[in-house]
């Protein structure tokens, strides 16, 4: 895909192995949030992306576009294409276990995806440096090895669960993650 050096990892970035202790191959991830666009079960008219593992280290998820995601009639919306490499990408780099959010995703359209397409996506990393992920994604019409129609480059960055706290809404937080301390 066309993408800028700044999603480019540099020579010898380290690819991370499957963490020890971390999901085990096949298992479904949970969703961060409950009312996250991308990921959340409550939320009306969001992704509902539920992803599982294959082995790891990568990520797969479904998307269906519905009525609420289109921009022209019956075609989907590419900021909400955009949205669903977003979190595809999020949910992959959450696998090693420490909090990342967005710095840079860019996006390739190369085919319009019509309402009521499913879309199967996945998103790997392709290196770490420091607090830089280094990642992609695809998402494919129709079956695992459909046509490409969106791909996806991004660099991610870590950040600390306190990001969350300090600019979100920390009680919303520590009812849902019931292991972060609010006032460690
Ligand atoms: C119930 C609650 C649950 C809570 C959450 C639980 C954990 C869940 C975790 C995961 C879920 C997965 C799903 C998530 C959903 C998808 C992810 C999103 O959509 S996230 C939202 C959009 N993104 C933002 O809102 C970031 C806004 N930006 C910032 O906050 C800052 O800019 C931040 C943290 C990204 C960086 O700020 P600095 O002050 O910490 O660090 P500096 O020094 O500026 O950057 C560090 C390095 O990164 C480079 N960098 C940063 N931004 C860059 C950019 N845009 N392009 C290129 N390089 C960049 C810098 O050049 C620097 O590089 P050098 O170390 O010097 O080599």
């Amino acid at each position: 895909m066309t993408r800028s050096s700044l999603t480019t990892p540099p020579a010898g970035a380290a690819v991370p192995s499957p963490e020890a202790g971390g999901p085990e191959p096949g298992t479904t991830l949970g969703s961060h949030y409950s009312r996250c666009f991308g990921c959340g079960t409550e939320h009306p008219t969001g992704l509902h992306l539920a992803a599982r593992t294959p082995d790891g280290a990568t990520v797969e998820a479904e998307f269906t576009v519905g009525e609420a995601h289109q921009g022209a009639p019956r075609l989907a919306h590419g900021g909400v294409l955009a949205a669903a490499m977003d979190e595809v990408i999020g949910m992959s780099v959450y696998l090693f276990r420490k909090p990342y959010v967005t710095g840079r995703l860019e996006t390739d359209y190369l085919l319009p995806v019509p309402v009521g397409t499913t879309l199967h996506l996945r998103a790997w990393c392709n290196g770490i440096v420091g607090r830089k992920a280094y990642l992609e994604a695809e998402g494919r019409i129709g079956a695992p090895d459909g046509p490409v129609a969106v791909r996806a480059a991004a660099l991610f960055i870590e950040v600390d669960m306190a990001h969350f706290a300090e600019h979100g809404d920390v009680a919303a937080i520590a009812a849902e993650h019931h292991d972060y301390e609010v006032n460690p």
